[in-house]
């Protein structure tokens, strides 16, 4: 079963063309919201997909008592609730669910890790799941080492008597800065080996996330143009209209920098910067991207501020709707700090990059739901249309949207038909919509089939997590320092605080409308 060739729209075009070996996944935190909205929807959707080996059986983990029956019937109102595709097809969850069991344990209690290894190994013997283990960490984050500690000492970490694989998949966030991720990085890994873990960041697993390396090392004529040389700034844009949707106790104690920009956005600037891979595999892969994390310019904790806007959303209207501030939403601090929008400058040393500046901004409750990176060139040396509105031409832009909309836009100056010349911007595009006649897999189920197969490529490496953790780290220091701006001081339904649009102007540049 290991290397049956299939052919898989999901892996097209990259190396092991193959279907997973049979496999058992336990899911920690199984009746949290993580499982129901994201993880069984996209396993159901494999599943459809015809992408899931045979004997593939689920064990949901959690704390409160369940009967397996009840766990499975939680898990359809799910999959119907937020599947891509629904609602679900009676026939294949028949199929489906005769996979899915639930054991019912603390994270603390030894014991309940001994029932669990006696699940998996009716597995083994019921299901033929022939000892290869995916155990997924989907709990609150300071549950991590316990659930590790006690897979270790159960001897769970390792092949039973089936022999066989065990990996480890870690959702996001890893750590709250640079030293509790080093903390947890060792710990997991005394148990782990560094190949058996998988740090999962879904933006990675977006068809457009994984196009902008197509994009940038399958067409020739970027690359000579891809540096300092022509590029005059990169923006990466993570708009979102929602809130904080009842996350409020995580979120108070997180913000926008560690929930957004620590991990999605510095794998989106990663992307954009690294240097060609030698080849497209995890490791090489991984290098390029981890060599320009490493390049961020170290960020003096004293300065942050000339480096840095925060802001917090107050009441607002979004999408026609009245939306409260965050300080009343339910298990927020109504004197709290924490920032729910952030921008903030970078910049990549290193030769490609030196002096191009990386502007990234992410916040809630702004008008509308959009993830853009724009790479702005330079103007044109030399203006020969003097007179012909080629003043107010906007320079060109290269803008890649990863959602909604998704595809690629180049705008460039055209000349206005008619007697006279007459300059004005336009776009030339390219819509995942209209090029492709496929729906795109969610991240989820693109990053859980990967590691089913042990492809690692869109996985975070130790050395990388930490990288991205450096300049966060220094940043959080330095607001730790300096008192926040009075907040809350951004309506939402707007683009964030006014000072957004002030940190740019000082570079003489401003903010794309996406
Ligand atoms: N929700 C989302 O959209 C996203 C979540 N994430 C990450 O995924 C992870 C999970 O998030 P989410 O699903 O929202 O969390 P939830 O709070 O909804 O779920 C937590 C789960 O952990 C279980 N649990 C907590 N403590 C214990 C314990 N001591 N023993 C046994 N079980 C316990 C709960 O079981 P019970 O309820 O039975 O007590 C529940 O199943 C987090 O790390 C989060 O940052 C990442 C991206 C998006
Ligand atoms: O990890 C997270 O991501 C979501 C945004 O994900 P997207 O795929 O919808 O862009 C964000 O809302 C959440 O706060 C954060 O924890």
């Amino acid at each position: 079963m290991q290397s049956a060739t299939v052919a898989n729209p999901l892996r097209e075009g990259l190396p092991q063309e193959r279907t997973p070996a049979p496999c058992a996944m336990v899911i920690f935190g199984a009746s949290g919201d993580l499982t129901r909205r994201k993880l069984m929807p996209a396993l159901y959707n494999l599943a459809l997909e015809g992408l899931l080996p045979p004997g593939f059986s689920v064990v949901g983990y959690a704390r409160r008592d369940l009967e397996h029956g009840t766990f499975r019937d939680q898990m359809r109102e799910g999959v119907n609730q937020f599947s891509r595709r629904r609602p679900v097809d009676p026939d294949m969850w028949e199929v489906f669910e005769q996979g899915i069991s639930y054991v019912q344990g603390t994270f603390e209690d030894p014991g309940d890790y001994e029932r669990l290894g006696q699940e998996l190994r009716r597995l083994d013997r019921e299901r033929g799941t022939q000892g290869n283990r995916i155990y997924y960490l989907a709990t609150p984050p300071d549950q991590y080492e316990t659930i590790v500690d006690n897979l270790g000492r159960a001897g769970l970490n390792k092949p039973g008597e089936a022999g066989g694989w065990t990996r480890l998949i870690v959702e996001k966030p890893f750590g709250r800065d640079l030293q509790s991720a080093m903390v947890l990085n060792d710990r997991v890994l005394r148990i782990f080996e560094e190949e058996q873990v998988f740090r999962i960041d879904h933006y990675l697993g977006k068809e457009t996330v994984q196009n902008i390396l197509a994009f940038r090392f399958a067409n020739g004529i970027f690359e000579p143009i891809w540096n300092r040389n022509y590029i005059d700034n990169v923006q990466i844009t993570v708009a979102e209209s929602i809130g904080i949707e009842g996350r409020g106790a995580y979120y108070d104690q997180s913000g926008a920098l560690r929930d957004m920009v620590q991990n999605h956005m510095l794998q989106l600037l990663s992307v954009i910067a690294m240097e060609p891979p030698i080849a497209f595999e995890a490791d090489a892969v991984r290098d390029e991207k981890v060599k320009a994390l490493r390049a961020i310019r170290q960020v003096d904790p004293a300065r942050v501020d000339e480096i840095t806007v925060r802001g917090q959303y107050s009441a607002g209207w979004v999408g026609g709707q009245p939306v409260p501030g965050y300080r009343e939403e339910p298990n927020v601090d109504p004197n709290s700090m924490t920032e729910t929008f952030v921008a903030l400058k970078l910049f990549i040393d290193n030769w490609r990059w030196a002096g191009v500046p990386f502007y990234l901004r992410t916040g809630k409750r702004m008008p509308r739901r959009v993830t853009e990176i724009a790479i702005q060139f330079k103007r044109v040396p030399h203006p020969l249309f003097r007179g012909a509105a080629a003043e107010s031409l906007e320079p060109n832009v290269l803008a890649i949207r990863i959602q909604p909309d998704e595809g690629i836009s180049l705008k460039i100056a055209a000349k206005v038909p008619g007697p006279q010349i007459r300059l004005r911007s336009v776009n030339m595009g390219f819509l995942y919509g209209t090029s492709f006649l496929v729906e795109s897999p969610d991240a989820y189920e693109r990053l859980l089939l990967d590691c089913m197969l042990g492809d690692s490529t869109l996985f975070t490496r130790r050395d990388e997590t930490e990288a991205a953790w450096r300049p966060i780290t220094a940043i959080l220091e330095g607001w730790a320092e300096a008192p926040p701006p009075l907040f809350p001081n951004y309506e939402a339904g707007t683009w964030g605080p006014p000072e957004a649009d002030e940190f740019l102007a000082r570079d003489g540049r401003e903010w794309r409308r996406p």
